[in-house]
């Protein structure tokens, strides 16, 4: 049978109050990165917590690679390396001394411990810093430092919670790309808050909410899912509400202020470039003095609250 790099049954976990996580399932089976989406509070942490070993779980079963984390806690962590919020850096060592140090932890073979530091320097970028003391590094280079030190034993699973948390946007582009680049190799499982990150590095996503998973599936499928509804349109001359309801395709109208107006589509009906086209059309045959157009994208709390209301 093909061992799954990730198998999580049924995991709940309590903190003592009430369910943090309840019956949470995820299979992950091939390298590329898997975005576990949700809101502060949502139990991301708690998931990647209780994957990575660092937290017992109160129900359920976590299985790295086949073996299962309960039971062989030690076999399992071999096979991952772990990126938590803060990143666990020594700021008094140098790279090289930090890293030699986590090659140990790890229990990399003496003979071998340079040439996996010559590896993971490499492939973060990070080697011009090796004699560097990582408290005078950029947040950036201390995110690159803390993935070297997720990666330095070849783990099949790293997990990363909220790895670009704190950065500046340069940074935020250079972390993301470093995580795409890792994830050619292994499984990667990122948390984040921040919608537009699970679309430029996932190909899954795992949205969760309240303790659930209220959504798990490509990342294709997600923003086919969350695709607009509505436009936004800023008019000088608008026309009165009841001529934009009369327009095919337009299921409600709804202005934001004298100028500004919310037109909502029906997606089965019509896609968003065909009301487009209408809209504009019509704007400039009844000189409406059109201003700005645009599709009306949902945040991520009306996605929440569609996705938590659809499971329901
Ligand atoms: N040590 C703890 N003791 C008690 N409750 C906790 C503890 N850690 C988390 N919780 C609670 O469990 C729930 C899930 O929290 P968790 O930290 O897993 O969410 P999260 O999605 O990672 O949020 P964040 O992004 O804020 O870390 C929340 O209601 C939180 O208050």
């Amino acid at each position: 049978m093909e061992k799954n790099i990730v198998k999580i049954e049924n995991l709940s976990h309590r903190y003592g109050g009430p369910w943090a996580i309840r019956n949470i399932n995820l299979v992950v089976n091939r390298v590329g990165v898997v975005g576990l989406l949700g809101a502060n509070g949502a139990g991301k942490s708690t998931t990647m917590n209780i994957l990575c070993g660092a937290l017992r779980q109160t129900e359920g079963n976590v299985f790295i690679d086949g073996i299962d984390m309960a039971k062989h806690p030690v076999e399992a962590k071999k096979r991952i390396g772990f990126l938590p919020q803060v990143a666990p850096l020594h700021l008094d060592l140098t790279v090289d001394e930090y890293l030699i140090y986590c090659a140990q932890l790890r229990d990399i073979h003496p003979k071998k411990v340079q040439g996996a530091l010559a590896d993971v320097k490499e492939r973060c970028g990070i080697g011009h810093f090796s004699k560097r003391l990582i408290g005078n590094l950029s947040g950036g280079y201390r995110q690159r430092v803390g993935i070297a030190q997720a990666i330095i034993h070849q783990p099949k699973l790293v997990v990363m919670d909220e790895p670009t948390n704190g950065l500046d946007p340069n940074q935020i582009l250079e972390v993301r790309a470093l995580i795409k680049d890792i994830a050619q190799e292994r499984a990667v499982i990122v948390s984040t808050h921040i919608l537009s990150e699970v679309q430029v590095l996932c190909r899954e996503i795992k949205m969760v909410d309240a303790g659930k998973i209220v959504f798990s599936d490509t990342i294709e499928a997600f923003n086919n899912y969350i695709a607009p509804h509505s436009v936004l349109m800023r008019l000088d001359a608008p026309p009165p509400e009841e001529k934009l309801l009369a327009m095919p395709g337009v299921s409600r109208v709804e202005f934001l202020t004298g100028q500004r107006v919310r037109v909502y589509f029906n997606a089965e009906q019509y896609n968003a470039n065909i009301l487009t086209d209408h809209l504009i059309q019509a704007s400039v045959r009844e000189n409406w003095q059109l201003r700005e157009f645009g599709p009306d994208k949902l945040a991520l709390d009306e996605i929440f609250a569609h996705l938590s209301n659809y499971k329901k």
